[in-house]
């Protein structure tokens, strides 16, 4: 059984899919992460962004590894860890231009369909298109200046720089990221971390909640 929470940037969709996960017992994915992954080492490589082949060239040749630990995901490229550099500005910032390019998108659905079930997936389009059959689904909301505030205790920059990256982000991400017809949407801004997770805990199917969790 695969459960999909989408969601606007610095929603809370990777703090409440790993609280989701946790209760249910089983590992959750952070797409994002690849998408991040594949943005720096384009970056370090000094890689044209908005060059599919380039950059798909450069990621046959130095592999990404997503690990779903129920405790975080981590992203290897061969033996080192990148996870703790995928979340610098320098990859917010370039992560939406390589996003849009429909070659790497279809590297990174390839990945996630690859990953054994049952899992928490979360990211932009889990719902939509790389897991449409999923047996539950879930869109997460806030306003952006709600965000910019939970985001600016990770980041350096001050709440109005960073409103103002996350609405461009928003524009940027938007073709790719829409709640799917069957998802229930979550406005997040009136609830706590735990209060998210409790309301998506509380629609799930009983068999679900209950620790039984098929595999597919
Ligand atoms: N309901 C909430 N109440 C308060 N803080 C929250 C809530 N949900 C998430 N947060 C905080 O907001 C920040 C962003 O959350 P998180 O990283 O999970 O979002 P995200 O949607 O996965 O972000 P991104 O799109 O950048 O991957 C984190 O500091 C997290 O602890
Ligand atoms: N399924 C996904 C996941 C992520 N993206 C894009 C959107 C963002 O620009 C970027 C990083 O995602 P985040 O870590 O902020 O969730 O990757 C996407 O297009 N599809």
């Amino acid at each position: 059984m695969i459960v999909t929470i989408d969601g606007v940037a610095a929603s809370g969709k990777s703090s409440v899919s790993g609280g989701v996960a946790r209760a249910l017992g089983v590992p959750f994915i952070s797409s994002g992460l690849l998408y991040r992954a594949a943005t720096l080492l384009g970056l370090e490589a000094r890689l044209d962004l908005h060059s599919a082949p380039a950059l798909l060239a450069h990621l046959h040749t130095h592999p990404l590894r997503l690990e779903p630990l129920a405790q975080g995901n981590r992203v290897w490229q061969e033996g080192r860890e990148l996870t703790d550099e995928l979340h610098s500005s320098r990859v917010d910032r370039g992560v939406s231009v390589v996003a849009v390019l429909p070659e790497v998108r279809a590297w990174v659905d390839a990945q996630l369909r690859a990953l054994p079930s049952p899992f928490v997936a979360e990211g932009r389009d889990m719902g939509t298109n790389v897991f449409p059959h999923a047996g539950a689904k879930f869109y997460l909301t806030a306003s952006p200046h709600i965000r910019a505030q939970r985001r600016a205790h990770e980041r350096p920059e001050d709440v109005p720089a960073i409103e103002a990256a996350l609405i461009h982000r928003d524009e940027l991400d938007r073709v790719q990221s829409a709640p799917a017809a069957d998802a229930v949407v979550i406005d997040t801004g009136p609830l706590t971390l735990n209060g998210v997770i409790q309301t998506i805990l509380a629609q799930l199917p009983e068999r679900l909640r209950s620790g039984q969790v098929p595999s597919a």
